[in-house]
């Protein structure tokens, strides 16, 4: 047997409780078994659903019901009107779900989107999951973000920070560091024996011999030859215009991307229903889909939703398979 996956919340006025329920109604007879940690309030009465107090009840009620941990929300929601009221909810459901899988008793987490603004707006520290998470795990400073699909596997080297401020902030080091982590992740994580990664440019024809920027030979090549120095399949850098054709894709195994945009756009391109966030560099497992908080669609639990669960189901999948993985690892 193996431990459920907790899934978080999110934010309440988004799709996260729709699709909360679309993935029970979808996986109850197949698994991977997972609870909510989220507000019963939500369901509307709706759908069966069962409340526990530890994930140790979640399998039990499966297949019936849907395993609620509840959460509750101080403010009563309205779906697509998010108020950063509820983000002591939010944030205390990723915590919870943390926590579980810190003790051996969830098996990973999968988060629901958050709004990073409405979040912000309460207080809330970080710019999103990815740093909230590292924090919570005391790993700040190693979280990778990797979003993968079917397709293609991107990371961006920088994450939530303005462009201006991704430009000041990307080093030889931390492309060195990321990459480290991305090329152990896919070891053990995925299987993947020696992982082939592609190293993006960051300028124009990745800076056309210095004509067009300088940063290709100043901070990514040094960081190409160190890693291969350290036995790493690596390669590049390439022009980034042209790595996320079809008949470059599979060249390698995961494109090192330079910023946010440059890994998330050919992702979600090619790839928005199937595509999965994956946390890397920390000790515990954590996927997401890959879109955000939806409010434009968003609508309550019961009525017809309009919400695409595909992007949770795999990110819940993918979450069972790194746990199933990592425990036959450890046996
Ligand atoms: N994992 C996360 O927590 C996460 C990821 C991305 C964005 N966000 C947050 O989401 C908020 C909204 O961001 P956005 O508008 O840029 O992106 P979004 O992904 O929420 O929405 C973009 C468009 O795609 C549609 N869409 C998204 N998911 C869908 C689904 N499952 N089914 C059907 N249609 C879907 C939306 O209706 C919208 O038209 C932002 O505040 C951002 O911070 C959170
Ligand atoms: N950067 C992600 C995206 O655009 O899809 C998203 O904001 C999620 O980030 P976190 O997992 O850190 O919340």
């Amino acid at each position: 047997m193996t431990a459920p996956i907790a899934l978080t919340l999110g934010d309440p006025a988004g799709i996260g409780p729709e699709l909360a329920v679309a993935a029970w109604q979808a996986l109850r007879n197949t698994g991977p078994v997972f609870f909510w940690l989220g507000d019963p309030v939500l369901l509307n009465n709706a759908v069966p659903f069962r409340l526990i107090e530890k994930p140790e009840d979640a399998e039990q009620t499966f297949s019936d019901a849907l395993p609620v941990l509840p959460i509750t929300c101080p403010i009563l929601v309205t779906p697509g009107q998010p108020t950063s009221d509820n983000a002591p909810a939010v944030i205390e459901s990723i915590e919870r779900a943390v926590g579980f899988v810190l003790e051996g008793r969830a098996g990973g987490v999968t988060t629901n989107p958050i709004a990073k603004h409405i979040l912000a707006a309460s207080g809330f520290a970080y710019p999103g999951h990815t740093e909230f998470l590292a924090a919570l795990c005391q790993t700040t400073g190693q979280e990778v973000m990797m979003l993968a699909s079917p397709q293609l596997k991107v990371v961006p080297v920088t994450i939530h920070v303005s462009l201006r401020r991704a430009l000041e902030t990307l080093t030889t080091d931390r492309i060195i560091a990321v990459a480290r982590a991305t090329h152990s992740a896919l070891q053990n994580d995925f299987g993947l024996v020696s992982p082939r990664l592609a190293i993006a440019g960051l300028n124009p024809h990745a800076g056309e011999e210095g004509l067009m920027g300088t940063e290709e030979q100043t901070i990514i090549g040094p960081a190409i030859a160190q890693l291969k120095n350290e036995g790493l399949c690596v390669s590049g850098p390439y022009p980034p215009d042209t790595m996320f054709s079809a008949t470059a894709r599979p060249k390698y195994d995961v494109a090192i991307c330079m910023y946010h945009d440059q890994a998330l756009i050919p992702l979600k391109t090619l790839d928005m229903a199937e595509g999965v966030n994956v946390t890397l560099g920390l000790p515990i497992i954590r996927t997401s889909p890959d879109h955000g908080t939806a409010f434009d669609i968003a609508a309550p639990v019961g009525s017809a939703s309009r919400a695409d669960p595909s992007s949770l189901l795999a990110a819940l999948r993918l979450a069972d398979f790194m746990s199933q993985h990592r425990r036959g690892n450890s046996q």
